[in-house]
């Protein structure tokens, strides 16, 4: 392991305890990372037995960009204990007085009898961000430990997605629906597709037990129904219907995608877990493009536009160019074609058995 801060000397605004061929795949230039929203759209506040959280200070459309952040510490996911303690307080005098202050000031759910204070603070608050992988290594899991987006309390219904890019070091977060003024912005830990059961177990190493609208259910049926929803989401891409073969399967209904896709819109408005719907409107879309409806095929690729704008501009500009030239979809309109044709081939078979007289 080695720390990419360099020398005991230097203090920079990240330290890092990185395997020691990653050092030199991260030092090549850093972009300017992107630029964050011009007005602050949140504030750190007090969120009764949660500790601090994170809240919108204004009203934040859908697919809006919240916030860009720059980790203080980055650390392994995982390492030998015999030696991780010393390796992470070694962190501290290595950053900016400004960065220690704001990696002191977060939260620690582990208590300093068990545990040295920087590694406390690291398992509280660290998320998983992706570095390179030097040639023939093993792929390594890195977490990093942000000022402001380790505010972010959990939830298991989701308002925002958190996107790392390696080139700016940097993580934005964007919206994934409409927040209110006021509402709380949350992060997400584990996967939120688990049955609570599960999920309770998964954040026992965060030490709460959540509480969280979709936790807090009213009783057992709420519970089986609410774990039935997640358990139907996660097994989706191995029963649902299939986009591609159904353009050319005439014996499938031609709402047979919408209906699929509608339903899984509903578990997921159901359970609040917006930030997995965008590939199911974009079936939507895709299945009235081939439909040859343009007035559905508008209203859906547009509800795609708006939530990639930020997080997935690629997305976003493939399907606005679709929107202002319909027909440059290479299968618009394709089952529509097809329809008719066997219509004409079933006509000229049909033969009239009705008597003139
Ligand atoms: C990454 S920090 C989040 C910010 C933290 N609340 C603070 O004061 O800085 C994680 C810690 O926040 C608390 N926390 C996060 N989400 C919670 C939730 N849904 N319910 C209760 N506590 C939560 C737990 O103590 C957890 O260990």
């Amino acid at each position: 392991m080695s720390d990419s801060a360099g020398s005991s000397s230097t203090v920079t605004a990240c330290a890092m305890l990185v395997d020691a061929p990653v050092v030199p795949l991260l030092f090549r230039p850093l972009r300017i990372p992107p630029s964050g929203p011009t007005t602050s759209n949140f504030f750190i506040a007090d969120a009764g037995s949660k500790g601090a959280g994170m809240f919108a200070a204004r009203d934040i459309p859908a697919g809006a960009l919240i916030l860009v952040d720059r980790p203080v510490v980055v650390v392994p996911s995982s390492v030998s204990s015999s030696w991780k303690r010393e390796a992470f307080d070694a962190l501290l005098p290595r950053i900016s007085q400004k960065s220690r202050d704001a990696l002191l000031a977060l939260a620690n759910c582990h208590s300093l009898s068990k545990c040295p204070v920087i590694e406390g603070i690291a398992l509280t608050n660290a998320f998983q961000i992706a570095l390179p992988t030097p040639p023939l290594a093993a792929p390594q899991e890195y977490g990093g430990v942000f000022p402001d987006i380790s505010r972010a309390n959990h939830s298991c219904g989701l308002n925002t997605a958190v996107k790392w890019d390696l080139a700016s070091f940097s993580v934005s977060m964007y919206s994934l629906r409409d927040v209110r003024a006021g509402e709380e912005i949350h992060n997400q830990y584990i996967d939120v597709l688990a049955s609570r059961a599960e999920r309770r177990a998964q954040l026992a190493r965060y030490d709460f037990e959540c509480m969280c609208v979709h936790c807090d259910l009213p009783d057992e049926a709420a519970v089986a129904r609410s774990d039935a929803a997640r358990a139907e989401l996660r097994n989706w891409r191995h029963l649902r219907p299939r986009l591609l073969p159904w353009v050319n399967d005439m014996c499938r209904a031609d709402d047979t995608i919408i209906v699929s896709n509608l339903r899984a819109l509903e578990l997921i408005v159901q359970e609040g877990l917006y930030g997995m719907q965008v590939p199911f409107i974009e079936e939507i879309a895709l299945s009235y493009a081939v439909l040859d409806d343009e007035p559905q095929f508008r209203v859906w690729a547009q509800k795609v536009v708006d939530l990639c704008l930020g997080q997935d501009p690629v997305r976003a500009v493939k399907f606005a160019g679709w929107i202002a030239n319909p027909r440059s979809y290479k299968q618009w309109g394709w089952r529509a074609k097809q329809r008719l044709l066997l219509d004409n081939k079933k006509s000229s078979l049909d033969i009239d058995f009705s008597i003139p007289w």
